[in-house]
């Protein structure tokens, strides 16, 4: 049976899943839009023959819409759309993060955990990237031995104006908070924020870039992170995981190698939706064929949290001065353990 999607939510990311649903996912039809910007709505209304709306929570009530996608900013706009969906015991997927906060991240667990069932999958699509992919795999059959150390860098081009420092780890990190304790199959024990250089040429009264984490987990893995939001360079996502007998490392996907004038280059991808295109088709048909089989398989709301406490420790050593901090979690629901 086909699934008819709504989306909310029609920005840089929102659009991209417009053209995703519809054009390049299986099983699934576009049937409603909301945005609170009325030309969006009508671009991509009448682009994909999907009914408009500039009120989120009618396009949850149509009886047409099937599931809803919430991809709005800023992220705390979020929640309203996700426990309307669960009330309607509609499936929702959320973008990243699924709140900015851990208590909002626990109103949605509570909603869910009193509906009885799993409705909301959480956009951590970075667990879809073929690379991670095989990381994984190699680590959970330790085929280098013990996993040590992981070097990470999260750098993007630039950011807008409205971008500010806790951003770097609530809206940025919060991929690789996810990531990394999925990547390495454990939790998370402390971590560290410091801000180095304060005075760069791209440095903003709201902003402070680039940022240095650091994540131990329980078993003593050591992870560096470098945010860098404003680096002029391009879209770079690095990843190294130091085993005891080898290194496991994500590649940068590339079509063409130039050479040319006594200088060879490749291309940096420009930004995330470039970066990471398999990564967010695999998500997204996932998500369609799990919920026709009615049985979510992705990151769920309590993956949500695990990331957003994560961040909030961060955010909590960077205000701090770099103190280090433990990162602890409530119980969790019998819910979220299969
Ligand atoms: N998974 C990933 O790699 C990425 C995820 N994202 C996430 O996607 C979400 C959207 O980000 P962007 O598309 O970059 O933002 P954006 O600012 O480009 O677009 C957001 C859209 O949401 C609309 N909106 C805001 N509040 C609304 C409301 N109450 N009702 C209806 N529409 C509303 C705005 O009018 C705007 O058109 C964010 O949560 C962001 O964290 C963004 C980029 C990449
Ligand atoms: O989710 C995203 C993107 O995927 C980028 O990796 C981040 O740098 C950006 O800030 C965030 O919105």
């Amino acid at each position: 049976m086909t699934l008819n999607v709504g989306i909310i939510g029609l920005g840089a990311m929102g659009s991209d899943h417009v053209k995703r649903i519809s054009e390049r996912t299986g099983g699934v039809n576009l049937v409603a839009v909301a945005d609170l910007n009325k030309a969006l709505v009508e671009k991509y209304s009448k682009k994909y023959d999907a009914k408009g709306y500039t009120d989120g929570a009618a396009l949850i009530d149509s009886p047409d819409v099937d599931a809803v996608m919430v991809v709005t900013s800023p992220d705390e706009e979020h929640s309203q759309f996700v426990l309307k969906a669960i009330e309607a015991g509609k499936y929702v997927f959320c973008e990243k993060p699924l709140m900015p906060t851990v208590a909002a991240c626990q109103e949605i667990i509570d909603a869910e955990t009193k509906h009885g069932k799993r409705l909301v999958q959480v956009g951590f699509m970075r667990r879809y990237g073929k690379g991670y992919i095989e990381m994984k795999k190699a680590i959970d059959e330790r085929q280098f031995g013990e996993p040590l150390i992981i070097h990470a860098t999260h750098r993007n081009y630039e950011v807008p104006e409205t971008y500010d420092t806790p951003m770097a780890i609530s809206n940025t990190a919060v991929h690789e908070a996810d990531l990394l304790h999925w990547l390495l199959g454990e939790d998370y024990e402390s971590g560290v924020t410091f801000l180095p250089k304060k005075q760069t040429k791209y440095t903003r009264s709201n902003l402070h870039d680039p940022q240095i984490i650091m994540l131990d987990t329980k078993s003593g893995v050591h992870i560096d992170l470098e945010v860098f939001v404003n680096n002029h360079m391009g879209y770079d996502i690095n990843c190294e995981v130091v085993c005891e007998e080898g290194t496991i490392s994500l590649k940068t996907p590339t079509d063409v190698a130039i050479k040319t004038k006594f200088h060879r280059e490749d291309h940096i991808p420009e930004e995330f939706t470039e970066r990471f295109k398999d990564a967010y088709d695999n998500e997204i048909q996932q998500w369609v064929d799990s919920v026709q089989n009615d049985k979510l398989t992705g990151p769920s709301s309590w993956d949500g949290l695990i990331a957003m406490a994560t961040c909030d420790a961060l955010g909590k050593s960077r205000d701090e001065g770099g103190i280090r901090e433990p990162i602890a979690l409530p119980e969790k629901p019998a819910l979220y353990n299969d």
